[in-house]
Order: C-alpha cells, then structure tokens, then sequence
C-alpha cells in the first residue's frame, strides 16, 4: 500500500472509545491554518478553514493549490492522471467560511491558529464553546500560550487539548500533542490518531512555556538577534554560521523572519511578562522596530531580510 493509502486507512480505524476525525474546522488561514488546512484534506479529512474575510480565505485556497501542486509533483511523478485525481479531490474536501461559530456546528474537531492573543482566542473559544457539538474537541496551535490560559473560556476542559504544528506544515514531521490535566484519555487519544492520521510523529507535551521545541527554540532565536543587536556579527554571517557549523536547515535570524516578526514579538512580550526575571526572555528593540515599521518578515516582504515582491 503506497504512503498515502497507509495514511488515508488509518486515518479512519481509530478505536472505540476515541472519537474518529471525519471533519475539521480550521480557524485562521495564515501561514499556520492554511497547512493544517491542507495536511487534513490530503489525507483524506473533510476541512472547513475560517478566516476574517473572503479575500484572505481565497489567497490561502490559492497558496494550498500550490503547495499541493507541489506534493502532486513529487508523489505522482509518473502517474499524471492519478495526480490529477488526487488534487481534484483534495481540493474538493476544503471549504472556507468567514463565521467560525458557524463553521463549528458540525464538526468534529476544531484547531484554531490565529493570532497569538491570549484574549482573542479566549473570545474566539467562548463563541464556539456554544456553538460547538457536545463531542467536538478544541484543539489550539498556539507557539507560546498556557492551553489552560485558552481553555477556560469553554466549559470543555476534558475536551480541549494543543496540538503545535511546526512551520511550513506540510513538511515538518513533528506534532505536539499538549495534555492539561483535565484532558480525558479519550480526547488525548483521538488528538494523538489525528496527528498520526495526517502524517506526523507526535511527541507528548505538558502545558509548560513552550513545550518541549519553541522552549528551546525561542532563547535560541532570541540570542541571536541580540548577537545581532550588539554588532558581533552580521546577519548573513550569524545564519551562514549555524547553518554550516551546526547543521541547520535554516539559520536563526532567516528563521525568525520565516516564522513572521509580530508572532516572534508576540512571544517574547508575553514571557517577558509572565517571566519577568528570564533575562533570555528580555525584549528586543531591533526586533520591535521591524514590527512597528509592519516589516513582519517574509509574509510582508521584508524583515531582518528584504525578499521579493509578496
Ligand atoms: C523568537 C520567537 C520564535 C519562535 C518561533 C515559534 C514558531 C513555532 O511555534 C514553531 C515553528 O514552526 S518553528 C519553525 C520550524 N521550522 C523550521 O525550523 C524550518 C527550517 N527550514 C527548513 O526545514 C527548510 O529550510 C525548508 C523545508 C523550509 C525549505 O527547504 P529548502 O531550503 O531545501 O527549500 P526548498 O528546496 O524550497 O524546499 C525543500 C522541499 O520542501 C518542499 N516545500 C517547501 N515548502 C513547502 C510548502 N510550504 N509546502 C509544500 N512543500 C514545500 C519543496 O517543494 C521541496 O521539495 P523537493 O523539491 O521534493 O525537495
Ligand atoms: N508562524 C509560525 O511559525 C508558527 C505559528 N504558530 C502559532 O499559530 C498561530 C497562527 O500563526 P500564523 O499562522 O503564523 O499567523 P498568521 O498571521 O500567518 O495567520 C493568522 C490568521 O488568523 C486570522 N485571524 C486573526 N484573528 C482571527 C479571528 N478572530 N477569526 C478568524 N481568523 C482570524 C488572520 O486574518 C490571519 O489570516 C499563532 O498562535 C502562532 O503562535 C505555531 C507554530 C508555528
């Protein structure tokens, strides 16, 4: 059975007791919520993605047709017509809506990947806490939030859990299953053969700062733009360095602007605050000037870095 069968059959053989994912809603269709969006239809699971308007939902119909475009390239090399298929189906799996609460009313899964703003998503849950079915599970794929923080605003806690994709998703391997302690094993179970079903290796996760990538990631990111900061080494330099000497795919600071520059800002400013005396979570004044002159990093065109035309 090829890859993608494997996928698609497990996707639907979760056992009794665990509530099988037919349907997810996917709340935002950033850079974040258009791979979810994605990964889901492909392997096989009926998607509606939200998002605040048409014009951004058709700009990530837009992106996820690319990038599937791209997979279709590479896992129907020689099977055109069967690639055809595939994406004619996939596509035909994903609907958009620009009401979350309706989105919500038949679904059995709901991963929200907006902005990260502890009481946007507070708000954004509460509706769907009402609108929502009794057995859908809330899933947020917050970088930096308590998921006990976003869960409160439900009465659903047994059925809320994080689910972390990694950026860009329909490449990074990992997932984060993040547990709270009111979170049923049922729940936990069909988070983790969800994860599986869409193709990922999950990792388990308490709900600490970070969880197990972004604790170490973001110090990481953090001091190379102050290496940055203080004028010890160029960007490039800084980049070429880690790549080269520590065997990353990307560098920090090109990483930061991959990423997106209001999200690492968002980040630190929110550690900054709940950490005060973690000098490694100190804010950066370079890093707030970029996202106060909106160069947000890749999506905008420019950041540490200028790119092309977005
Ligand atoms: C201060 C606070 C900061 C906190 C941050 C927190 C954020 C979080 O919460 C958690 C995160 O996600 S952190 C980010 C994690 N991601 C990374 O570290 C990515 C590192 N970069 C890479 O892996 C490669 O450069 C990468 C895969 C991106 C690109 O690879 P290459 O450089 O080799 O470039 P390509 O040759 O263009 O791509 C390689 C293959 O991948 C395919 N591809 C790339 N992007 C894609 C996409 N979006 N969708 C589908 N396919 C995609 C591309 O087609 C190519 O495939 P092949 O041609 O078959 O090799
Ligand atoms: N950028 C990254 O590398 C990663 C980000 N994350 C997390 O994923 C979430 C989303 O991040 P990105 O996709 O990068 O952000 P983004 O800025 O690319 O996308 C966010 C989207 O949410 C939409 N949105 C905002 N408020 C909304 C609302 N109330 N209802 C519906 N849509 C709304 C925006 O219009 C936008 O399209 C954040 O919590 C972030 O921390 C997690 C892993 C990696």
């Amino acid at each position: 059975m090829s890859l993608m069968g494997t996928v698609l059959k497990r996707s639907f053989s979760s056992s009794a007791g665990r509530a099988a994912i037919k349907h997810v809603t996917v709340i935002g269709g950033g850079l974040m919520g258009s791979g979810i969006a994605q990964v889901a239809a492909q392997t096989g699971h009926d998607v509606t993605m939200v998002d605040m308007s048409e014009d951004i939902l058709s700009k990530s119909t837009k992106y996820i047709e690319k990038n599937l475009t791209r997979v279709v390239k590479k896992k129907f090399k020689d099977d055109a017509e069967g690639g055809e298929k595939f994406l004619r189906e996939t596509m035909a799996r994903l609907s958009t809506n620009t009401d979350a609460n309706n989105a919500a009313q038949k679904t059995d899964l709901v991963i929200e990947a907006i902005v990260e703003n502890l009481d946007v998503k507070q708000k954004l849950f509460s509706g769907l806490d009402k609108a929502a079915p009794q057995h859908t599970i809330f899933a947020s794929n917050t970088s930096s939030l308590p998921i006990k923080d976003i869960s409160v605003s439900t009465s659903r806690a047994d059925r809320f859990g994080g689910l972390h994709f990694f950026n860009p998703v329909p490449i990074m391997k990992l997932l984060e299953v993040i547990r709270l302690p009111e979170t049923s094993d049922a729940t936990f179970q069909s988070l983790m053969d969800f994860g599986q079903a869409v193709g990922k290796t999950t990792v388990e996760a308490k709900d600490t700062p970070g969880f197990i990538v972004n604790r170490l990631l973001v110090p990481y990111i953090m001091e190379a733009v102050r290496l940055l900061e203080r004028g010890d080494a160029s960007a490039r330099d800084i980049d070429v360095a880690m790549k080269l000497g520590a065997g990353y795919p990307m560098g920090p600071i090109e990483l930061a602007d991959y990423v997106g520059l209001d999200t690492c800002k968002f980040i630190i400013d929110g550690w900054n605050k709940s950490m005060p005396d973690n000098p490694l979570f100190n804010p950066s004044p370079m890093l707030n000037k970029l996202v106060s002159e909106e160069k947000l990093g890749v999506k905008t065109g420019e950041g540490f870095y200028k790119y092309g035309k977005k």
